[in-house]
């Protein structure tokens, strides 16, 4: 791709976020009534209408195992099945199955009353990860990398979280990381004006953990709250991008020996089980702290965040439903477990419904 398409790829991405001709976000309870969006969707209507084609797909493989038939080990083996081509991962399949073999066996069961139970089972599994994320005010400034594949949302997902923290009054400095894509620094710089946030970027193809360096010294000069660092997309096989990666997390620390304070991984949930392979590598090479996991709206392998939960017990911080500013917000495995399940948002505790089931 050229880099006058790249820019316009980033323009239009740009749009997406804030609205062509957007104003910049103001701080909490400072926007002009005139200019109130309007009215949107419930975040928790988001993300359940986002994993509709996860749910969808396990939502039919239930149905279409246990209608009219009864709980045995057949239809127990065929769930299982349903469960792994939703990208769950064998362990939390094999959980699922047995807190539903030990519901009713050799009776029937409702499709309902299956999905109750994988509710349960996935929000016991979610819930430890499901961790804030907290910004340590005692470290100032609060040092952020922001680590991943290419595409998997890094730039996105930085303009997502700026927006928000400077709403809620932070001071944030940006640093454009990704320095051999010249449109990736022209949009972070745009981001910047629009939020008020100092951009700190260097010449096109400079050295990124020298630009870390001086990220960080501009961040303490100015005494902002958080810094937030983007790197380029890097292939997990490429090991001098992997190289380069180390190199920028150790010289942050010789301008800051406890920074970088979080490593977010972006994971695309549309990559289904790579997302494994990314979170072992980048794990090693980063040291990641948590997660956030993007296009959760644009497929059917939402269940992968389920996978990851179980394998590599990382906090999962924010999960992404669309391209908006506001299509970002922080994982709760309750709402999550029931979307995935295919349960009513409105529907009372999925963890009570089965424990009835279970009686
Ligand atoms: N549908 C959907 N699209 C998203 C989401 N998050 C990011 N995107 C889109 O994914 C595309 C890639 O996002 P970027 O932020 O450019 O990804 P990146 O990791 O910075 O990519 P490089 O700059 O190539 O390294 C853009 O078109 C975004 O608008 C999400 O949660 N849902």
């Amino acid at each position: 791709m050229s880099q006058s398409d790249g820019t316009k790829e980033k323009r239009g991405m740009f749009a997406r976020l804030f609205g062509r001709g957007a104003p910049a976000p103001e701080p909490a309870g400072e926007t002009p009534a005139e200019e109130a969006p309007a009215p949107k969707r419930s975040w928790r209507e988001r993300l359940f209408g986002g994993l509709f084609r996860s749910s969808q797909a396990i939502a039919k493989g239930i149905a279409e195992v246990f209608t009219k038939r009864k709980l045995d080990t057949l239809t127990l083996e065929e769930l299982e099945d349903v469960l792994l081509r939703a990208d769950l991962g064998v362990a939390a399949a094999q959980r699922v199955t047995k807190a539903v073999g030990a519901a009713r066996y050799e009776k029937n069961i409702e499709p309902d009353e299956v999905r109750a139970i994988l509710a349960r089972e996935v929000e016991n599994i979610l819930e430890p990860v499901a961790l804030p994320f907290d910004i340590d005010a005692s470290r100032r400034p609060f040092v952020v990398l922001v680590v991943g594949v290419n595409g998997s949302g890094k730039t996105t997902t930085i303009a997502k979280l700026a927006s928000k923290w400077r709403s809620e009054g932070k001071s944030v400095v940006l640093a454009a990381g990704d320095t051999f894509r010249a449109a990736a620094v022209e949009q972070l710089r745009i981001w910047g004006d629009r939020l008020d946030a100092t951009v700190v970027a260097g010449k096109e193809g400079a050295d990124a953990a020298g630009l870390a360096f001086d990220a960080i010294k501009t961040a303490r000069e100015q005494n902002a709250e958080v810094l937030l660092m983007d790197t380029a997309g890097r292939l997990q096989n490429r090991t001098e991008l992997m190289a380069e990666l180390e190199k920028i997390v150790r010289v942050m620390k010789k301008a800051d020996p406890e920074a970088p304070h979080a490593v977010l991984l972006v994971l695309d949930a549309t990559v289904g089980q790579n997302a494994l392979a990314q979170v072992e590598v980048f794990g090693k090479t980063a040291g990641v702290t948590g997660l956030v996991m993007t296009k959760l709206d644009g497929t059917a392998r939402g269940g992968i965040l389920v996978a990851i939960a179980e394998k590599y017990a990382l906090p999962i911080h924010f999960v992404g439903v669309g391209e908006s500013a506001d299509d970002l917000e922080p994982f709760t495995a309750r709402d999550f477990a029931r979307a995935i399940a295919g349960l009513d948002p409105e529907e009372s505790d999925p963890a009570k419904a089965a424990a009835e089931i279970a009686k």
